[in-house]
């Protein structure tokens, strides 16, 4: 048994408690609002995760220096753009160092930030022992009800890994290890950019033909930066590479589906976000995916034309004429670098 702090009270980080509570560790599930840590220790968290109730060893707390003491094992679940943040509050209340596990998909824009690199760059490196990342195609609402699910536990020190395997790992969720972060983290972020696509196109009435399209062209070019970045290209055939893709991209669980479906259906982005209430990762992480092409110079023509319907005013019916209009080409010219 072992003492673990998670930050973020979301869908996700309520449902990896979940998981821990049920694993019999010691755990303490921090929140920014004082009424949900309240709710959750009446075991539920209605917002985030309807009708389920939460196992009686769930706590919460809203009170931050409380959860940094409670353990030396940090679960971050909060959306990238709270990472920093987090962070900040997180160092300014350690006493020694903590094994952080991060279990967030996206990218920062601008600093073109993975995740792993934000905890480093906020965290002084004497107060962390390792950092992890965990992922793959998971959605809480299923792992809740204790389906079936496998993600991925990566570090590039394995011992570190297979610490946080042990952790997460029961009969209804199995975990997987890989040394590649680089992959892990690019796979998990950038399929929502591709789900958010799929969205669009099952929105405006197109079918399986397009989905597939979105999905085995998006995965090439997400493959194709990944790799240009220090990936390693077997990741991208793995849980965190199609696994999460598919997921994402075929399930009204997905936050980044509902709000491409909204969008194909003629919502503006603004509406779309507003009727969420939850996270769309994908969005901000278009604007850091279309910036990274540009600085790795890959063409990534999917992530270039979901840019233009969100911040350009590009419509979704030209967003797929432009697609579909692309100069002739051979299937797999772009892919060789993943050889
Ligand atoms: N949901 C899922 O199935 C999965 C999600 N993920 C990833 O996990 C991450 C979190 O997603 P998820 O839990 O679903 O998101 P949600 O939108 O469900 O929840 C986000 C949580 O973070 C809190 N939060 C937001 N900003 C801050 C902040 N500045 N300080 C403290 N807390 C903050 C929110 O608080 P408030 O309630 O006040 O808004 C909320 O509790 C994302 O990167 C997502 O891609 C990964 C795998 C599966
Ligand atoms: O990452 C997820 C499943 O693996 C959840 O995706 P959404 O954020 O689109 O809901």
């Amino acid at each position: 048994m072992e003492k673990v702090s998670v930050f973020g009270a979301g869908s996700w980080g309520t449902a990896l408690s979940y998981v821990l509570a049920q694993n019999g560790h010691d755990l303490l599930v921090w929140t920014h609002r004082a009424e949900q840590a309240i709710e959750i220790n009446q075991h539920s968290n209605e917002n985030y995760l309807k009708g389920i109730r939460l196992p009686d060893g769930l706590k919460a707390t809203s009170d931050l220096p409380e959860a940094v003491g409670h353990a030396r094992i940090y679960v971050l679940a909060v959306p990238t753009k709270a990472i920093r943040e987090v962070c900040v509050k997180i160092k300014e209340n350690m006493v020694e160092p903590a094994l952080f596990v991060h279990v967030s998909k996206g990218i920062e824009p601008d600093s073109l930030k993975r995740i792993s690199e934000m905890i480093r760059e906020e965290i002084p490196a004497q107060w962390i022992e390792d950092v992890v990342v965990l992922s793959g195609p998971s959605h809480a609402e299923e792992v809740v009800l204790e389906h079936p699910t496998t993600v991925t536990a990566a570090c590039e020190n394995t011992k570190s890994a297979e610490r946080v395997q042990d952790l997460f790992m029961n009969h209804y969720f199995r975990v997987y290890t890989n040394k590649d972060v680089i992959g892990v983290e690019i796979g998990g972020a950038l399929k929502n950019i591709i789900a958010l696509a799929v969205g669009i196109t099952d929105g405006l009435g197109y079918g399986d033909n397009a989905k597939a399209a979105l999905m085995t062209r998006g995965l090439a070019e997400i493959a194709r930066l990944g790799v240009k970045m220090g990936a390693t290209p077997l990741t991208f055939s793995g849980l965190t590479g199609v696994g999460d893709l598919i997921v994402t991209c075929t399930s009204p669980h997905s936050r980044n589906w509902r709000a491409g479906n909204m969008l194909g259906k003629g919502k503006s982005l603004d509406d779309v976000l507003q009727e969420m209430g939850m996270v769309v990762e994908g969005i901000r992480t278009t604007k850091a995916a279309y910036q990274l092409a540009e600085a790795y110079n890959v063409p990534m023509p999917i992530t270039a034309t979901l840019y233009a319907v969100l911040f350009e005013g590009v419509s979704t019916t030209e967003a797929v004429d432009k697609l579909m209009g692309r100069m002739k080409k051979n299937e797999m010219e772009d892919l060789i670098d993943l050889l």
